[in-house]
């Protein structure tokens, strides 16, 4: 990257003006993926950037599902466009522009069979764009120069560009070097799966159906599906929850396949005291309560993802004790052992970009060391509230060894912890079919 493209970027970005530009326009979905791109670039992850956006602005759900798909699109390419940008601008853009420029380019490479938009549409549309915005709008017949020369010039640009290996995978340099450390033989296809759209899989309430009545529900609503798991079912084509049949009656939720072997693992039987310390959306917190009656605490330092624990159960009509607290303190324990607690931990999410393609930017390096110090405190201090005999799964949704099996195997050590099996790293597409995130298991046991 030339020095004059060095980022520094803008933090004020005027995101509260309101645009002239037609609702259901390809300029106006622009504009606004633009805009969280640009926000993605300050900090702000992106389902929160275009919640903010939609938030004060009267977007159509078809121009909220176009502007979230070019947004997505663009954390997918960023790497790609960011070396083209560089190529193209004589110096770095604004925020905005970049952004802007960034999301165009992002349609004019896609790398679908049959492009999203025409490319002359992309960029007369990015141009009405740009001039619609008081941030972008000086920079209208810059932003037309440069899609206008990429059109021209366009395999020569690419070319150049993709000598870089962050063009090249669509990830910084930092990643792809961590990638490569912790798994020398799958970096490529570890990162390929990231940069994929992710399959939309459900998993079945136990209590409400079967596979079999299931995937036939499915066949009657003209749905192709396949069972991918014991409770799996992944759905050929994803679309709009409101759209799956009996999900608003809680006969289904969606939860990557993966997810789903934490429930079974833990092995729950009824009238067991369970503890998800980790709980919030409460995906696995409900499917332990499918499988058995438990008495489940499901415990949460965020009050507002704690509340989608309680939506979900509701929705499930599944009943387990919400708690606000910090798993790494036990002022909030009254003392009482549990049979079985789960520690699905924060973590980098290195493991499943492909479902969030802005963490990979928003992430840096020394993240991961800081949040393998949070995850042993949290370790540590579960160990004491497992009863003997109990069992303890550890899991994350990391690909980096620091996280995952370096932690469990020095937690292994500090309490002298039994390890039962349990699938240790699953990389992200994983087996022919299959195709799950990126997540790490481990099980332990409390001598009794
Ligand atoms: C990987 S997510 C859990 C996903 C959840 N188990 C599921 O299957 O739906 C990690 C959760 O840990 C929570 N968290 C982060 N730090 C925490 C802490 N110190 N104590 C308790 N929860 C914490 C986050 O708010 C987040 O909801």
């Amino acid at each position: 990257m030339r020095a004059s493209h060095a980022r520094e970027f803008k933090p004020a970005l005027q995101t509260s003006f309101q645009t002239s530009l037609k609702g259901d326009s390809l300029a106006y979905s622009l504009l606004g993926a633009a805009q969280a791109v640009a926000l993605v670039r300050t900090g702000t992850n992106l389902p929160q950037a275009l919640a903010q956006l939609w938030a004060r602005s009267e977007t159509s759900p078809q121009a909220r599902g176009a502007m979230q798909d070019i947004a997505y699109r663009c954390m997918r390419q960023l790497g790609q466009s960011e070396a083209l940008i560089a190529q193209l601008a004589p110096k770095a853009p604004d925020p905005l522009v970049a952004a802007l420029l960034a999301c165009a380019l992002a349609l004019m490479t896609a790398p679908d069979a049959v492009a999203p938009y025409e490319e002359f549409t992309v960029v007369n549309q990015t141009v009405t764009a740009a001039e619609a915005h008081p941030d972008t709008a000086r920079a209208k017949a810059m932003v037309n120069a440069v899609l206008r020369r990429f059109q021209r010039e366009r395999a020569a640009l690419l070319e150049t560009a993709l000598l870089q290996p962050v063009a090249q995978w669509n990830y910084p340099q930092w990643w792809i070097d961590a990638a490569r450390t912790a798994w020398p033989r799958d970096w490529q296809a570890i990162l390929q799966a990231g940069n994929g759209a992710p399959p939309l899989t459900l998993r079945i309430n136990a209590r409400k159906t079967s596979m079999e009545q299931y995937l036939q529900r499915l066949q009657q609503a003209g749905m192709a599906a396949s069972a991918i798991g014991p409770y799996a079912v992944r759905l050929e084509k994803p679309v709009g929850v409101h759209l799956i049949p009996g999900f608003a009656e809680g006969v289904v939720s969606v939860q990557d396949a993966g997810a789903q072997l934490a429930a079974p693992l833990l092995d729950v039987q009824d009238g067991m005291r369970v503890l998800d310390a980790c709980a919030a959306p409460g995906g696995k917190t409900c499917h332990i309560l499918e499988l058995a009656d438990a008495q489940v605490t499901a415990l949460d330092a965020d009050p507002k993802r704690l509340a989608r624990v309680g939506e979900n159960l509701e929705r499930l009509q599944l009943q387990a004790t919400l708690r606000t607290a910090d798993a790494q303190s036990a002022a909030w324990w009254d003392g009482q052992q549990f049979d079985r607690i789960l520690a699905d931990v924060p973590c980098t999410a290195s493991g499943i970009v492909r479902r969030h393609p802005d963490i990979r930017w928003l992430r840096r390096k020394g993240d991961t060391l800081q949040l393998a110090t949070l995850s042993a405190k949290i370790l540590d201090n579960l160990w004491q509230m497992l009863a003997p005999g109990g069992k303890l799964l550890f899991v994350t949704c990391s690909l980096w060894p620091q996280e995952s099996e370096a932690q469990a195997a020095a937690f292994a050590v500090r309490h002298q912890a039994v390890r039962l099996a349990a699938p240790g790293q699953l990389l992200p597409g994983g087996v022919a079919g299959q195709d799950q995130d990126g997540l790490f298991y481990a099980l332990f046991q409390k001598n009794a």
